[in-house]
């Protein structure tokens, strides 16, 4: 299907997500790395020159090391790879390059290979990359032992150094160095913890602890140790509070060593504090040494381009750290990870706990006999976590805390965001009681008008009809809340996880929104018909809020379908949030986005013809993107692009020519675009700014567009099922 290229507006929408997800975007980064090539390049040749003659590549990818090993002259060259999709393009690319049957690739994990199954004996060699930002994500660790144990000759060792290179086995990266900083930034901070005391309007204290599914301590196999960021892009930028220190040095030679590792105790470093301000994370990388003369980095500093591992603090602490201060930190590498923790700072002799890293199931309290303080709360815990498989029930240890996705952080972090949606709610309210005190409440469709008599003396009289809000967005949302703490409002939230709910219900209670003002909307049923259905038989929605664009950046799949729906629940004078969407775009020169998305020509992979065939997963949307601090040059103002009515679906068009003038001379390359949500006539917000949770999408054009300063640039845009494409011409 993949080399379909379907190019119906679903089927390239799709193709778009799933080539993101077949072939991830850091091997045309890789690729294109001609440094990084040459290096491996450098050191395969080396050895192979030196007498190893028979290498196995572990995680090939699109073979590019293993056909190194080739071209040095190896006799006898196999590798493995576990994605069926990348065999299936090492296997074509080795073919396009004369190799075929000269090299073996084997579609499987290296831990299932064996002598003579799959090699016919023990190699002197193996290269891998099988590394990631926190350097054992991709599980070097395990393959080198199985590979030292099973597929590698013995190594060099002092008893008998007389064997020859070609019957003593060896590793390509021979070993890494490992390096921390402590950093306050925060861009880190606003997506890992909650940084506002009020949004909105409403006050955050009785939300309790929340935390981003990044941490260290944590046995939830919800949460990953660490996130991966490229500190040189965030932006904001951050502070170093600490130097570079040496976290861990590996030798991949060493098999003791390797095997060492897991079960080595936890390192404890203190560390002199020599910035000042508030600890937001540890940033790990390392150097790989690829022998004992070249090694390749992944600091921040360097201007590869690869991102840092980050592991982030997530407990809420205003302790700012100071030069003299000295943070206490655990390195250890429970299950194969690596994992940085800040444990204390040392200050004046005295040590205050950060308690970032404690276990939050380990009692604080001491346990009871068992050595589990509440043997049937925990295995209650257990079982509801079992059942509910919701996989967010936080096993309710001592300390309690809900978990985020970073995402939601980031915007329940955004005040300006809340507050232009709690002014556009109260505007729209104020209308609708202005409407109602002048004609009456409008019930449905049914136009009779209440009888201006005063209401039957009968039970207390229960006010007048509340306005019916439902805020459909995806994730944890305080939308609704923020309409209900209007008063006279009845809100639904179609927040599902019970954490959330729970935490919503903390806020409205906090707040002193009465409890049946808040009500929670299953929106667990797929179609937007039974989501966005009535409030109750004879009501209709005053406001719905819609979730229109993605974190990623794009325009959230089938939302003129919902927004079409949910005009028609709307009672008279009601309305949808937002009710516009106006897209803006520039013309840029970005050779960073042209390296993330296709790998350019042969000359930065050796020579070898790769390009065409990972090419093939080349998708024309980048996602995720920082705008601000993307490097690139622009060549002209921003400009509007599109424009998504969402009151009037049928006011759209899927179509529309833009023209731009070119602010300067060179060659465009990309079209970055952001939104302005129109939540009314006067309020919006731009998903293009600091404070913004969204990432912002660009096109990459399919050929460089060379202009001159003060040309026309045409743009044909194309905005179908949420797809955008654009194609420029002068
Ligand atoms: C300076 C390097 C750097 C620094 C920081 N960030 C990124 C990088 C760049 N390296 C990224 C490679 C990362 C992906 S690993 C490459 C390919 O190998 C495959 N695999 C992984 C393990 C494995 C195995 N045991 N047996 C067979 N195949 C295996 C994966 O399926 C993938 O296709």
């Amino acid at each position: 299907a993949l080399k379909l290229k379907p190019d119906y507006p679903e089927a390239k929408e799709n193709f778009y997500r799933v080539a993101n997800w077949l072939v991830e975007r850091w091997h045309f980064l890789m690729l294109n790395d001609r440094r990084r090539n040459h290096k491996y390049q450098q050191a395969i040749q080396k050895a192979v020159e030196g007498g190893c003659n028979t290498v196995l590549d572990i995680g090939t990818g699109t073979g590019i090391l293993g056909m190194c090993a080739k071209k040095a002259g190896a006799s006898e060259v196999s590798a493995c790879e576990l994605s069926k999709t990348m065999y299936e393009l090492a296997c074509e690319v080795v073919t396009a390059n004369g190799m075929n049957g000269r090299i073996k690739i084997l579609h499987m994990k290296s831990l299932e290979m064996e002598v003579p199954k799959d090699i016919p004996k023990r190699v002197s060699l193996v290269v891998t990359e099988t590394v990631d930002a926190g350097l054992f994500g991709e599980g070097i660790i395990e393959s080198l032992i199985h590979a030292w144990n099973h597929l590698l000759l013995p190594p060099q060792s002092t008893q008998d150094p007389s064997r020859p290179p070609s019957q003593t086995g060896r590793v390509i990266p021979a070993g890494a160095t490992v390096f921390g900083m402590a950093v306050q930034c925060l861009e880190i901070r606003r997506h890992h913890r909650l940084c506002v005391s009020e949004v909105g309007g409403l006050a955050t204290a009785a939300a309790g602890e929340l935390h981003s599914p990044v941490s260290c301590s944590s046995e939830d196999d919800s949460t990953e140790p660490y996130t991966t960021e490229r500190l040189s892009r965030l932006p904001g930028g951050y502070t170093p509070l600490t130097e570079p220190f040496n976290a861990l040095d590996i030798d991949f030679n060493n098999v003791q060593e390797l095997e060492g590792l897991c079960s080595r105790e936890v390192s404890r470093v203190r560390l002199p504090v020599t910035g000042e301000g508030l600890l937001d994370a540890l940033a790990v990388w390392f150097q790989l040494h690829l022998d004992q003369e070249s090694s390749l980095s992944t600091g921040p500093k360097e201007d590869t381009c690869w991102e840092q591992a980050i592991y982030p603090v997530q407990t809420p602490h205003n302790f700012p750290l100071r030069p003299g201060d000295e943070l206490i930190v655990e390195i250890s590498c429970r299950d194969a990870y690596l994992r940085l923790c800040s444990v204390a700072v040392a200050r004046d002799g005295r040590e205050f706990c950060l308690d970032d890293c404690l276990d939050p199931d380990k009692p604080r309290n001491d346990p009871g006999p068992s050595g589990n303080p509440n043997p049937s709360l925990n295995a209650e815990a257990e079982l509801c976590s079992a059942l509910a498989c919701l996989g967010t029930e936080q096993s309710s240890g001592p300390r309690d805390y809900t978990m985020l996705e970073c995402a939601e952080m980031a915007l329940l972090n955004n005040q300006p965001y809340h507050d232009s949606f709690r002014r556009a709610l109260a505007k729209l309210i104020t209308n609708l009681k202005d409407a109602c005190s002048v004609q009456g409440p409008s019930q449905g469709e049914g136009l009779e008008v209440m009888p201006l008599t005063d209401p039957p003396s009968g039970p207390m009289d229960p006010g007048p009809d509340p306005f019916y809000v439902l805020d459909v967005s995806e994730g944890f949302s305080v939308l609704s809340l923020m309409a209900a703490s209007q008063g006279q409002v009845k809100a639904y939230s179609s927040v599902e996880k019970t954490q959330h709910q729970a935490v919503l219900r903390r806020l409205a209670r906090a707040n002193g929104v009465p409890e049946e003002a808040l009500e929670f909307w299953l929106n667990q049923v797929e179609d937007e018909q039974a989501v966005l259905q009535r409030p109750s038989r004879e009501k209709l929605w005053s406001a719905i809020i819609l979730d229109c664009v993605e974190t990623c950046g794009l325009v959230r799949q089938k939302l003129m379908e919902k927004a079409t729906l949910a005009r028609c629940l709307l009672e008279d004078g009601g309305q949808i949030f937002p009710e516009r969407i106006v897209v803006y775009g520039m013309l840029v020169e970005s050779d960073t986005l042209l390296l993330e998305s296709a790998v350019q020509g042969q000359e930065p992979t050796l020579g070898f013809n790769i390009a065409p065939f990972i090419n093939q997963f080349t998708v024309p949307v980048h996602v995720f993107l920082d705008l601000s601090t993307l490097q690139c040059r622009h060549l002209s103002d921003s400009v509007e692009l599109f424009i998504l009515d969402l009151m009037n679906t049928n006011a759209n068009y899927t179509n529309r020519d833009v023209k731009v003038q070119a602010s300067a001379s060179g060659r465009v390359t990309a079209v970055p675009f952001w939104y302005q949500i129109h939540l009314n006539e006067e309020i919006s917000v731009s998903t293009f700014n600091q404070d913004s949770h969204w990432k912002q999408a660009a096109v990459v054009l399919h050929q460089p567009l060379a202009v001159r300063k003060g040309d026309w640039v045409r743009l044909a845009v194309t905005l179908q099922k949420s797809s955008i494409s654009i194609s420029a011409s002068i």
